[in-house]
């Protein structure tokens, strides 16, 4: 189900290179890469708790090549050691883009002013980006998700937040009983509060209006889930990879007295997520 991660450029070719850790790849890393013409690269140093764009879908959101560097095999390094290891790297680097708050080398002792002392090269250092006033960052970021804030989510990542799953067996209710859905398992991404969300599933590269449910069923069987209904069509998909946009948070996940209170409520949610993405 993954995708690529990466586009085969030769090191060699590189001449700028920009450093983070880039989970989310959200608007101000964006920004970073702007800086980086034609012969730019992304150096991915990876801590292991990336959930916004875990390592093997982060590709999918720059034309840059991406360079993955365990943390875990480099953090022993001192600031030189690593601008060392850059310069071995990529032997061709003129230039490093990192943001404002950019450090490095063993117990990341090493910033800025490191930096340029450091590397003979040029160093564009980008200063906080903010949108609406708040920091544009991967921790913000997930803390809105965690509270089913998906506009403004989306407002600082650039761009819809998606996860990706493999489809999987539900409890067979849904056609029955509600309406039918495809039930998703989810690996590796941050999913957002309980709750019902407009959004757009997208199955073989074609994208359709939806409504997701994700939480605990605590009307069937209190087990957790993720459910996507598409809106309108009757799609057949044979257990393939779903990915699900989130556009705007409905409503927060409830427990019903009965399947047709519940089965109501979805009817209304339609309506809803019809209206949200008409
Ligand atoms: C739009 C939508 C909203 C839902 N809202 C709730 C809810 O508030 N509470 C709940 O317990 N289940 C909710 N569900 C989940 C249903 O309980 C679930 O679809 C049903 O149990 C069928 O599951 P199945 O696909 O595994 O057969 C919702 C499902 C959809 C599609
Ligand atoms: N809001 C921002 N403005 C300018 N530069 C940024 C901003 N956020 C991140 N950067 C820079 O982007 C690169 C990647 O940083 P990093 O992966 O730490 O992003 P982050 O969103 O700040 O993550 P976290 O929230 O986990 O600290 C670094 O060089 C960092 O300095």
């Amino acid at each position: 189900m993954k995708k690529s991660s990466s586009i085969l450029i030769n090191k060699k070719e590189i001449s700028a290179i920009a450093i983070g850790g880039f989970d989310g790849m959200h608007y101000a890393h964006q920004k970073l890469f702007e800086n980086l013409g034609t012969n730019g690269g992304i150096v991915s140093i990876e801590s292991g708790f990336a959930n916004l764009t875990p390592k093997s879908y982060r590709q999918e959101y720059s034309i840059y090549p991406i360079y993955y560097y365990e943390l875990e095999n480099i953090k022993h390094l001192s600031g030189n050691e690593f601008i060392n290891l850059l310069k071995e790297e990529f032997p061709n680097l003129k230039k490093i883009v990192v943001g404002f708050d950019f450090c490095f080398g063993k117990n990341r002792e090493n910033c800025i002013p490191q930096l340029k002392e450091l590397f003979k090269g040029e160093v564009v250092v980008v200063e906080e980006i903010k949108i609406d006033n708040i920091a544009v960052h991967s921790r913000i970021i997930r803390e809105y998700l965690k509270e089913g804030n998906i506009k403004f989510a989306n407002k600082l990542l650039g761009k819809n937040y998606k996860i990706f799953g493999d489809q999987i067996k539900g409890q067979g209710l849904g056609s029955k009983s509600f309406v039918p859905t495809i039930n998703l398992n989810i690996e590796d991404f941050l999913l957002p509060s309980e709750g019902v969300y407009a959004t757009k599933t997208i199955i073989a590269e074609e994208s359709y209006n939806s409504v997701t449910f994700l939480g605990h069923r605590a009307t069937t069987d209190g087990s957790y889930a993720v459910e996507t209904h598409i809106l309108g069509k009757t799609i057949k998909n044979n257990y393939r990879t779903v990915q699900v946009e989130f556009i705007d948070k409905i409503r927060d996940n409830l427990k019903f007295d009965s399947f047709e209170a519940l089965k109501k409520q979805i009817e209304k949610d339609i309506e809803i997520a019809n209206s949200i993405l008409k």
